[in-house]
């Protein structure tokens, strides 16, 4: 797996980071599910680098010039539910994209930390030989990327995979990289060390769908 760490360079998306991370401002869910859009806008940039281009002439009214142009068919599918930021952002650049949503929660079966992945809803069009993004704000565990993988190769191959994430564990980094084809690229904002015993990133952030959206029963 390629590892596109971008948060390790000094840019303005390490504002939008700690906006999201800071006790202070995480609260106000405006703000919040806002940065994680711009954050998305920011790694969808950076990953359109390494799509494939071509030379295309546009008219303009006063003549013609070649430019390069990405021809990837994108589909961007995203986790539910703390990934619909994330895809918001992504999509305001790949807006051309087709679109896929799949669920993923944690299921504790003995009420104790041990918990499995569930994935029950996947909508998608084709994937087969096509450019699959596939963004989920937080890397924890990185079981729920894999259960989402083994959900989403049943319906088809695609050509290559990014996975955008915005703060992952170090841990669930090497999890997801043995666990997804060698030519996936990922594409994170912030790489911490610690996982703790409940499989939550620290310092991360908290609970990404609830600071988006409000707690759940
Ligand atoms: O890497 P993992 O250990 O699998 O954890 C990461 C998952 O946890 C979060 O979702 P969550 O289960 O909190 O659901 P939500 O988006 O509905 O809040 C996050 O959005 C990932 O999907
Ligand atoms: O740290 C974590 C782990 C899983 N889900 C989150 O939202 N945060
Ligand atoms: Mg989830």
């Amino acid at each position: 797996m390629n590892i596109h760490y971008i948060g390790e360079n000094n840019s303005i998306l390490n504002k939008f980071v700690s906006e999201i991370r800071d006790v202070k401002i995480q609260k106000d869910s405006l703000r919040f599910r806002r940065n994680i859009e711009r954050i998305g806008e920011i790694l969808g940039y950076e990953l359109s680098k390494n799509l494939s281009y071509s030379g295309v002439y546009v008219e303009t009214p006063l003549g013609k010039k070649k430019l390069q142009l990405s021809y990837n068919d994108v589909v961007l599918c995203s986790i539910l539910r703390a990934g619909l930021p994330l895809h918001q952002g992504l999509l305001n650049y790949f807006d051309d994209a087709e679109n896929a949503f799949i669920s993923a929660y944690r299921h504790h079966p003995n009420k104790d930390k041990e918990f499995e992945i569930i994935v029950e809803y996947f909508a998608a069009p084709s994937i087969e030989n096509k450019t699959l993004l596939l963004a989920d704000p937080m890397l924890a565990t990185g079981q729920s990327l894999a259960a989402v993988y083994q959900a989403i190769k049943k319906h088809g191959t695609p050509k290559e995979i990014h996975i955008v994430a915005v703060i992952g564990s170090t841990e669930g980094v090497e999890f997801v990289k043995n666990n997804f084809p060698e030519n996936t690229h990922l594409w994170i904002a912030a790489i911490d060390d610690v996982l703790n015993d409940k499989g939550y990133i620290v310092p991360g952030l908290g609970d990404a769908g609830d600071l988006a959206f409000g707690s759940k029963l």
